[in-house]
């Protein structure tokens, strides 16, 4: 089969095209660039030279639904709410790596993501993509909204233990940092070498737009609606998410318990490891590979359970989990194209 990606020349995409060069039943058919179309990727990226010489293409609904069988979109937000609909019409399968179909209210795109939503017809079509807790519905979804990269860690770290009657609903607080390819490849004086070279910034403050994304799934998962307060830093690394979590519990469980619960609920699931008690994972334990790893503690003096999750935003947070997602559209094995395993030191 065959992929064309859009947003051709941003960090998603450049992760799409190295995870799908190892796909084996997946492959580049095209590749969209807006501002580079003619042109081969090599030439915005020689990494990529004389292994990927793919000519960017414009964009042409039509000819991408005549030349490939599913579509992924890497474009900034804002961009897919009006080009995933010209591709519903032609027929093609859709992934969007953007936020602009992850909310189910059109009103929170315009308080949150400060644009108009995509066509409410189009909306409801959407199945949000996070693997692990929907796979039934990806297997037959259409248009796929691929979650954020903080949403995905923040989620996969708190479903377990709020799927229990242990924790108490109102005490979620997530601490998270990532590192500067999560805000993709244009400048901005934020991502500078001299603003965030040994520097830590905490930033959009009770205004990031994940905080509707992160408590629509925790709310849907609890049958209950559930806010959060959520602070996001920028650290001086290229790749990585961590989000330290914490909620208060309302029974008294040790460590080893909340350990068992974590462990049992993924027991099926490739792509998150749950260390044994005393361990905590690293971002660079995930590194270049698709995996979400969590560490659990639970403080006996404040009762409080810690939550620390890792995960590579451009793999799990972006292209990887958006592979995983075609894979169980087609039956895959989740695994196919990213065995990798994560790249270290
Ligand atoms: N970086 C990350 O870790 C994650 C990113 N995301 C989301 O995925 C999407 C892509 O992110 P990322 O690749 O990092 O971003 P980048 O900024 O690196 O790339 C986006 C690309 O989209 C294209 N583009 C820019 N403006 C337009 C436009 N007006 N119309 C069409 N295409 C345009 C450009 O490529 P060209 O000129 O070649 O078309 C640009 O390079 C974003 O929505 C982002 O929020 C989600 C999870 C994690
Ligand atoms: C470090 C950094 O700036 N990260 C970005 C992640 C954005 C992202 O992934 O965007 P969507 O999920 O909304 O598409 C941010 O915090 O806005």
């Amino acid at each position: 089969m065959k992929a064309a990606i859009i947003g051709g020349t941003g960090y998603g995409a450049i992760e799409l095209i190295r995870i799908l060069h190892k796909h084996p039943y997946l492959e580049i058919g095209s590749v969209v660039s807006n501002s580079q179309a003619g042109n081969s990727i090599s030439e915005s990226y020689p990494h990529l030279s004389e292994i990927i010489e793919q000519p960017l293409e414009k964009f042409d609904a039509k000819s991408l639904s005549e030349k490939n069988d599913v579509v992924f979109l890497a474009t900034p937000s804002g961009v897919s709410s009006n080009l995933i609909p010209q591709l519903m019409e032609v027929g093609i399968k859709c992934i969007d790596l953007s936020g602009d179909f992850r909310l189910r209210s059109a009103t929170e795109y315009e308080s949150w993501y400060k644009h108009s939503p995509a066509d409410d017809q189009y909306l409801k079509q959407a199945t949000y993509g996070l693997s692990e807790i929907y796979p039934e519905k990806i297997k037959s979804a259409k248009l796929i909204a691929n979650p954020g990269c903080y949403p995905t860690a923040a989620s996969l770290g708190l479903l377990p233990i709020l799927k229990t009657s242990l924790a108490d609903y109102e005490s979620i607080i997530i601490d998270a940092k990532s590192g500067v390819s999560g805000a993709g490849r244009g400048l901005s004086l934020s991502s500078h070498y001299a603003e965030i070279n040994e520097n830590i910034r905490a930033y959009k403050l009770g205004q990031h737009q994940h905080i509707p994304e992160i408590e629509q799934v925790l709310s849907d998962e609890s049958d209950r609606p559930i806010t959060i307060t959520f602070t996001t830093h920028l650290v001086p690394m290229t790749r990585g998410i961590m989000c330290t979590t914490y909620v208060k519990l309302v029974e008294n469980v040790t460590t080893k318990e909340v350990q068992e619960i974590y462990s049992e609920f993924y027991k099926n699931k490739s792509f998150v490891r749950v260390r044994p008690e005393g361990k905590v994972p690293a971002t660079k334990e995930v590194l270049g590979s698709n995996f979400c790893d969590i560490g659990l503690h639970v403080d006996t003096r404040t009762n409080r359970l810690t939550i620390i999750s890792v995960i590579d935003n451009l793999v799990k947070g972006a292209a990887g989990q958006a592979i995983q997602n075609v894979n169980l559209m087609n039956g895959w094995d989740e695994w196919t194209g990213l065995q990798d395993i994560p790249l270290y030191p």
